[in-house]
């Protein structure tokens, strides 16, 4: 079970402003499992009508023995009540925490509920379904006299979606250290909390679509959200929601190597939170001992390495560029490897028209965005279809074959069949994908300088190109 406290190694007392609270004892380091308990009242989300409810209820709270139902009915209750059922029901709604195996019902705890919450939480609860009880573990290391607290909210938004949340479920004004930054440091906060907010949605729209058509884009938007966690304070529960999106996105893609390296992460991570006897950490170190293992495995295998492929003895800091398959930084001039799928996307992998994409570009908006870098779309051409707009079928550098249609701006140079041709390679600089379900896919060329000669895309093994 990890390090686990031996005895009580925390006070119940009354804490100013909150009724009761978690006081620690000693010193509690992080990683240590300060509660481990059994419900002593559940209710299921899906146990049926209201009239179920209080029944199974009130059986439960009357079998209760006499301390525990004195414990029970001294707890905070924020809902208006009449009578014993109304108030009990209160009581239930107040106090529980998730629990059960899909978490779909809610459980009273005597301990675990008598912590109150901060935004910024030294502790974490969670329903450890191999030994049946919740648990709560350090998430930092907590010093002897300071309140022990979790995390009531179902995610860490900005402080006004915080606040609103909190008083709305829990009728309190939360005070805690987030809650109580100094403006501009709150905004700077709210600043990035809105931005990882913002990735979990184009994540989970993305869906797992998005891991096979788009990876290199999902990775770079995990490593922003892990950095963004890191430069606030340490958080491990949001690395812990992190972590394993980067491994789903390398396994997805057959990334064996980097798959490994992200679920030994996990594990890591999952041990401080969740404790080794968790079902998540055993699912964690399965998969870190074969992670192709995992049923995402082979749905592409473009980013193919095995596990004989982590380059073990790397300076950490270059072993965190090949993590994150970060690009080398070209000087102007420089030669860069046509194998840097990085500065030559596939054509999913480029930046969309429609996003602010920060792999891509230095902007805060679409309309005012300008090249962070260079990058530049390589395509063999397959097929010419037409000239006026450009109409061609191309296979891409990930040796997908796509129809494509290239316009041209006003002032733009006509397409010459002399230039245009079957196994001409098209290299479109800071290229940017447009795709709507009503059109072929399709790049806005504004300055088309750009069919080179030919070459064909499966002979590109460590050739370079000078990008200019
Ligand atoms: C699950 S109970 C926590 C234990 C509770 N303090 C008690 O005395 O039993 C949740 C309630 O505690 C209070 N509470 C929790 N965290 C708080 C905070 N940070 N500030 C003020 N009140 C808080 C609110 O009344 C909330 O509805």
């Amino acid at each position: 079970m990890g390090v686990t406290a031996s005895q009580p190694i925390y006070t119940v007392e009354d804490i100013p402003g909150k009724g009761k609270g978690l006081i620690a004892t000693k010193d509690i380091a992080k990683g240590t499992r300060i509660i481990s308990e059994k419900p002593i009242v559940s209710i299921s989300h899906s146990a049926g009508d209201i009239e179920q409810l209080h029944l199974s209820m009130h059986q439960q709270v009357n079998s209760l023995r006499e301390a525990e139902k004195r414990e029970f009915l001294s707890m905070t209750n924020i809902y208006p009540h009449e009578n014993s059922t109304e108030d009990w029901f209160g009581i239930v709604r107040t106090n529980a925490l998730p629990m059960g195996p899909n978490l779909d019902a809610g459980g009273v705890f005597l301990h675990a509920c008598r912590i109150n919450h901060a935004c910024d939480s030294n502790a974490t609860n969670f329903w450890n379904e191999n030994i049946n009880q919740l648990t709560i573990h350090a998430i930092r290391d907590i010093r002897r006299g300071e309140e022990i607290t979790i995390s009531y909210l179902s995610s860490l938004r900005n402080r006004r979606a915080r606040q609103d949340e909190l008083r709305q479920n829990f009728k309190f004004t939360c005070s805690c250290r987030l809650c109580s930054l100094p403006p501009d440091q709150s905004r700077d906060n709210d600043a990035k909390l809105d931005r990882i907010h913002e990735i979990d949605r184009i994540i989970e729209q993305g869906g797992i679509e998005a891991l096979v058509s788009a990876p290199r884009r999902m990775l770079g938007y995990v490593e922003e959200q892990i950095q963004l966690w890191r430069d606030m304070s340490p958080n491990e529960v949001g690395l812990g929601r992190a972590y394993p999106d980067a491994f789903q996105i390398a396994i997805a893609n057959g990334d064996v190597a980097r798959a490994r390296i992200f679920a030994e992460k996990v594990v890591a991570l999952y041990l401080t939170t969740l404790g080794d006897d968790s079902p998540d950490v055993s699912q964690y170190k399965a998969l870190f001992r074969d992670p192709a293992s995992h049923e995402y495995y082979g749905m592409s295998m473009r980013w193919k390495t095995s596990m004989e492929e982590i380059p073990l003895e790397l300076h950490p800091q270059v072993f965190e560029d090949w993590l994150w398959m970060r690009r080398e930084e070209s000087p102007e001039g420089r030669l860069t490897d046509l194998r840097d799928l990085a500065t030559f996307p596939s054509f999913s992998d480029l930046p969309d028209q429609s996003h602010c994409e920060s792999d891509y570009f230095d902007c805060s908006d679409v309309a005012t965005r300008r090249p962070a870098r260079h990058w530049c779309f390589l395509a063999e051409i397959q097929d010419v279809l037409g000239f006026s707009p450009l109409h061609v079928v191309v296979k891409d550098v990930n040796g997908v074959v796509l129809p494509l249609l290239v316009y041209t701006g006003p002032t733009g140079d006509q397409f010459s069949a002399s230039k245009i041709r079957r196994g001409y390679t098209l290299a479109i600089l800071y290229a940017v994908r447009h795709t709507t379900i009503f059109r072929k896919p399709w790049i806005h060329l504004k300055k088309p300088k750009m069919v080179k000669r030919p070459a064909d895309l499966s002979l590109i093994t460590g050739q370079v190109a000078e990008l200019k």
